[in-house]
């Protein structure tokens, strides 16, 4: 995997100034970004969230997933330490099958399928999402262990694969609401995520 660092710049947002980083993939010409704060590099290993790219969720609140209240409790963490990143994935819309195909699987959900079931009766992937692209940007940003934040396991085993070492994970939790119960429950029932199986005690 190539991917090249292009410009870094201030982002200011309403929980801290942030850097961004922009970086392209060489083969592909992917776009990325990564948000840090503070300085990364040093012994402690910085909080970092692997945050796969939302529209509907980040763009128009969405109800149907957690994915924005996901990111901005990560960007509140952080701004609270002084210091981690924001790893933000474009390509990994709809866990890797793009926005358009993701509205299709809602459809299908609409008419009383699971998120699983729904990506499998389009013959889509269930998670295509690849984590190398992750990893390079954070080695080039002199990270090589992490304080993970997620409920993930795959995304945990992925990143340690490709040589970033998750040396402590944190839960990244948001609430329950009418919209996203079904979705949270596969997660938490199907997806073998961490720390969601409390929502249905
Ligand atoms: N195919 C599909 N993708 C979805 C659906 N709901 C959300 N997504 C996408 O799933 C991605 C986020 O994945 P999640 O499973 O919410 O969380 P995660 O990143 O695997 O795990 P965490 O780190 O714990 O948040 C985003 O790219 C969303 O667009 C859905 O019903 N179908
Ligand atoms: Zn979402």
């Amino acid at each position: 995997m190539k991917i090249e660092h292009i410009v870094s710049t201030r982002l200011p947002t309403p929980y801290g100034e942030f850097t961004i980083h922009g970086f392209r993939e060489g083969d592909s010409g992917q776009e990325h970004v990564v948000l840090s704060m503070g300085d990364l590099a040093g012994d402690e290993p910085p909080v970092v969230r692997v945050h796969s790219e939302c529209v509907t969720g980040e763009v128009f609140g969405s109800l149907r997933c957690d994915c924005r209240p996901q990111l901005e409790s990560a960007m509140k963490r952080i701004a609270a330490l002084g210091r981690g990143a924001i790893i933000y994935m474009r390509g990994h819309e709809g866990r890797g099958i793009g926005l358009v195909q993701k509205l299709r699987a809602y459809a299908e959900q609409d008419a009383g399928r699971d998120t699983i079931e729904a990506n499998a009766v389009l013959g889509l992937p269930i998670d295509a999402r690849r984590y190398d692209a992750a990893a390079c940007m954070l080695r080039a940003l002199g990270v090589h262990r992490i304080r993970l934040l997620t409920n993930n396991p795959l995304k945990m085993a992925a990143l340690a694969e490709f040589g970033i070492e998750v040396v402590e994970r944190e839960a990244s939790l948001t609430p329950l609401g009418p919209d996203n119960e079904k979705y949270l429950r596969t997660k938490a029932e199907s997806m073998g995520h961490h720390d969601l199986g409390h929502l249905f005690e």
